[in-house]
C-alpha cells in the first residue's frame, strides 16, 4: 500500500468492555462500551465521530491514542500493529498523536503560566535545546492566534476560548501527525465555538495534520469533517464521505441525528 493512502491510525474489530459496579456490589456487570469498531484515519483528513452521549466515542478515541487498551481487536499506526504497546511504543506514539479535551480549564494546570504549559511536553520528551524550545513556544502561541503577552498569563487569567487555543498549542508542541479533539468546543461560549473550529481546520490544512473530531452534535462535525462515522450503542452504524452522510443518510439513527426522523435508538442499547 502506498504511504499516501495508508491509514495513519486503523482500528480493526476493536471491542472495549468495562466492569461496572453499578449493577450491584456483589456481581459487577460488564459495560460493552465499544462492540467491534473498524475505523481508518487517513493522512491529512478529518474523521468526524458523532453520536449521542454514551455511544462509545470517547472510548474509541482513547483506544486510538493508546490511553485505553482494547479488550479485543487490533490497533495499527502507519501499518504497524500497536495493540499491545510497550512503554517505548507508548512514548513514541504519544509524540505523534495528540489530544485536545473538552474542557481547557481542567486540561491545563492552573498554576502553570502558558509558557511553561507549552514548554512542558518538549521537556518531558526531551525535544530540542533550551533555545529551540523557547523559539518553538513563541511560534506555537502565534500559530493559535494569541499575542506573545499571553505566554506570561495563568489559565485563570484567560477566557475559555483563549484557554482552548493554549490547549491546542500545547497539543501541537511536539509536531504531531494526528490531533484527536474530543468535544473541543462543547465547554465554550457559543460565540467562540466557530473560531475554535476554524482554527482547528486551518491548522489541519497548514500543518498537513490528520484529525479525529468527536462531537455529539452532527452540525458541528459536518463543519470540519472529510469523512463521518456515526456511532450508536458502541457500533459504527454508518460511515462515509461527509457529503454523503449529510445529504443521503442511510441509517435511521443518522437521520435522527440530522433531525429528519423521530428518535430511534439502536437495538444494541
Ligand atoms: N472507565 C469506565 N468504566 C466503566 N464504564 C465506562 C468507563 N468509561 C466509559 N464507560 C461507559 O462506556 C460507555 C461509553 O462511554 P464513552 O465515554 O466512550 O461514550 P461517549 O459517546 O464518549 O459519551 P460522552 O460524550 O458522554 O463521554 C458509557 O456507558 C460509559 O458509561
Amino acid at each position: 500500500m502506498s504511504t499516501e493512502t495508508q491509514p495513519v491510525i486503523e482500528l480493526k474489530d476493536v471491542k472495549v468492555s468495562f466492569r461496572s459496579r453499578t449493577g450491584g456490589i456483589i456481581k459487577p456487570t460488564l459495560v460493552h462500551a465499544v462492540r467491534g469498531v473498524n475505523m481508518k484515519v487517513l493522512p491529512g483528513q478529518t474523521l468526524g465521530l458523532v453520536g449521542e452521549s454514551g455511544c462509545g466515542k470517547s472510548t474509541t478515541a482513547k483506544v486510538m491514542c493508546g490511553l485505553q487498551p482494547p479488550t479485543s481487536g487490533q490497533v495499527f499506526f502507519r501499518g504497524e500493529e500497536v495493540t499491545k504497546r510497550s512503554a517505548n511504543m507508548r512514548k513514541r506514539i504519544g509524540r505523534v498523536v495528540s489530544v485536545v479535551f473538552q474542557d481547557p480549564a481542567t486540561a491545563l494546570n492552573a498554576r502553570m503560566v502558558v509558557r511553561e504549559a507549552l514548554m512542558d511536553p518538549m521537556q518531558v520528551h526531551n525535544v530540542g535545546t533550551k533555545e529551540e524550545r523557547e523559539a518553538r513556544v513563541e511560534e506555537l502561541i502565534g500559530l493559535v492566534g494569541l499575542p506573545a503577552s499571553a505566554l506570561d498569563a495563568l489559565p485563570g487569567q484567560l477566557s475559555g476560548g483563549q484557554r482552548q487555543r493554549v490547549a491546542i498549542a500545547r497539543a501541537l508542541a511536539l509536531r504531531p501527525d494526528v490531533i484527536v479533539a474530543d468535544e473541543p468546543t462543547s465547554a465554550l461560549d457559543v460565540s467562540v465555538r466557530a473560531q475554535i473550529l476554524n482554527l482547528l481546520t486551518d491548522l489541519k490544512t497548514e500543518l498537513g495534520l490528520s484529525m479525529v473530531f468527536i462531537s455529539h452534535d452532527i452540525q458541528t462535525v459536518r463543519y470540519v469533517s472529510d469523512t463521518i462515522a456515526v456511532m450508536n450503542g458502541g457500533l459504527v452504524v454508518e460511515e462515509g464521505p461527509a457529503e454523503q452522510i449529510l445529504n443521503n443518510p442511510k441509517d435511521p439513527y443518522t437521520r435522527t441525528l440530522l433531525g429528519a426522523a423521530p428518535t430511534l435508538l439502536h437495538p444494541a442499547i
